[in-house]
């Protein structure tokens, strides 16, 4: 009678735990950004120790400020490299090649039943293909970087059902933001949620990821989404090594549990500065907005530029707007297919592939007083700009947006 953290956490620990147990768990994979591996090497020099655990099992994309946008982070991510070199490193991921939670799932290393560990609390994204994804803070990934394992308080886990066939242009984003709005930003601390529900069968893994993303905005540890055909599909000649799909037993120990119908779900949208402070959209309809920003770990894949595509065809967008693909891969697919020309005919500033100004460190901040909807997963104060509003919301309620220039259901344009 275990969920899918416990059957995880049993293996990674090699005894048979359940939640609230203290563990030393052995990580699968270890990853840590330009942003967080500077404080992790830092950390990891101080041990004293010449090697890494093990340098295959360690990965670093550069995606928080590529292209470098300081002389300061210019020459971080240079004695970062250095390291990498010394180390040897091989899963190294420089400037252009995506943010750290798209590329980790496209080559491979987010898989069933594996234990996968980021320097970044949106590391739970790995959950959308069975893993056990999670975020630590830099000094903890040292500590994996040193000995490949880390303690875990095994957490308890909610389940969460989402039933019911989405409407047009009603996507996994609006199902995210809805369940977080009935969780509440801080329901899930230091518990794990599972997700079920003929909802959740029918997204597609890009939408799996958008709603596993989001999880650590009511504080799970983990949002993690039972394999399927279509995990195994697309882990189909990119998982980097054997993986043993993990499932809750039928009479597994939930300590909540949350039904979402999706039926009769509108687009969401999160309003400033709480993640869980959501709306049906028709409630903001008509708020102004400065900028558009369409892009993330949470909504930049292909799929998500697609939607943007569909409603911008033919248009002009009426404020500034901003697509950052989340990887090389994905922009180079839209670039194939159409979708980028698409977006740059309506006016869309297209950016290169990384975090972008979800941050507020670059490529897009906003200023004081002003409006950005975007397609991100925080909408705290001052996090794109000090003084700015964020709404969040999803690709295609972005994108009506933008050919209007205030909030917009993308089911009326
Ligand atoms: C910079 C990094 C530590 C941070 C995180 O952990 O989430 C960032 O990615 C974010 O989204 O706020
Ligand atoms: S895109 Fe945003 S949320 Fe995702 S890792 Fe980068 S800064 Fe964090």
């Amino acid at each position: 009678m275990s969920t899918i953290s416990e059957k995880i956490f049993s293996k990674a620990s090699g005894k048979d735990v359940k939640a609230n147990e203290f563990v030393m768990a052995k990580v699968d994979y270890a990853m840590a950004h330009d942003g967080t591996s500077v404080l992790a090497v830092r950390s990891f020099k101080n041990m004293g120790l010449d090697n890494v655990w093990d340098p295959k099992r360690i990965v670093i994309p550069f995606d928080h400020l590529t292209p470098a946008n300081t002389e300061t982070t210019a020459a971080l991510h240079h004695d970062i490299r250095e390291w990498i070199g010394e180390q040897g490193i091989p899963n190294f991921f420089d400037v252009g090649e995506g943010i750290c939670h798209q590329v980790l799932p496209e080559n491979g290393f987010a898989m069933p039943g594996k234990l996968v560990v980021g320097a970044d609390s949106h590391s739970c994204t790995y959950g959308a293909f069975g893993a056990f994804g999670t975020g630590v803070g830099a000094t903890d990934m040292s500590e994996i970087f040193a000995s490949g394992e880390l303690w875990f308080r095994v957490p308890e886990t909610i389940k969460v059902t989402a039933s019911g066939e989405l409407k047009k242009n009603v996507l996994a984003k609006d199902v995210t933001l809805k369940v977080i709005g009935t969780v509440g930003a801080s329901g899930a601390t230091y518990k794990a949620a599972e997700f079920y529900g003929d909802t959740i069968a029918d997204m597609s893994i890009s939408g799996r990821m958008t709603l596993s993303n989001m999880a650590i905005e009511m504080g799970a540890k983990a949002g993690i989404v039972p394999p399927d055909q279509k995990t195994f599909d697309f882990l189909e000649g990119r998982a980097v090594e054997g993986y043993e799909p993990v499932y809750a037993d039928e009479d597994a120990e939930y300590c909540a549990e949350y039904d979402i119908d999706c039926a009769n779900l509108e687009p969401q949208v999160a309003l400033p500065h709480q993640v869980d402070n959501v709306c049906d959209v028709s409630e903001i309809e008509g708020k102004k907005v400065d900028q558009v920003f369409i892009g993330t770990c949470t909504n930049g894949r292909l799929e998500d530029l697609e939607v943007a595509a569909e409603l911008l065809k033919g248009e002009q967008v009426a404020v500034r707007t901003l697509v950052i693909p989340a990887s090389r891969s994905i922009m180079l697919e839209a670039v194939r297919n159409g979708t980028a020309e698409i977006l740059l005919d309506a006016g869309v500033t297209l950016g290169s592939p990384g975090c972008g100004p979800c941050l507020g460190g670059h490529m897009g901040v906003i200023g004081e007083g002003e409006v950005c909807i975007s397609t991100a997963n925080r909408n705290f104060k001052g996090r794109m700009g000090k003084g700015g509003f964020i709404y969040l919301a999803s690709p295609a309620t972005a994108a009506a947006s933008a050919i209007t220039g205030e909030i917009t259901d993308p089911r009326t344009v």
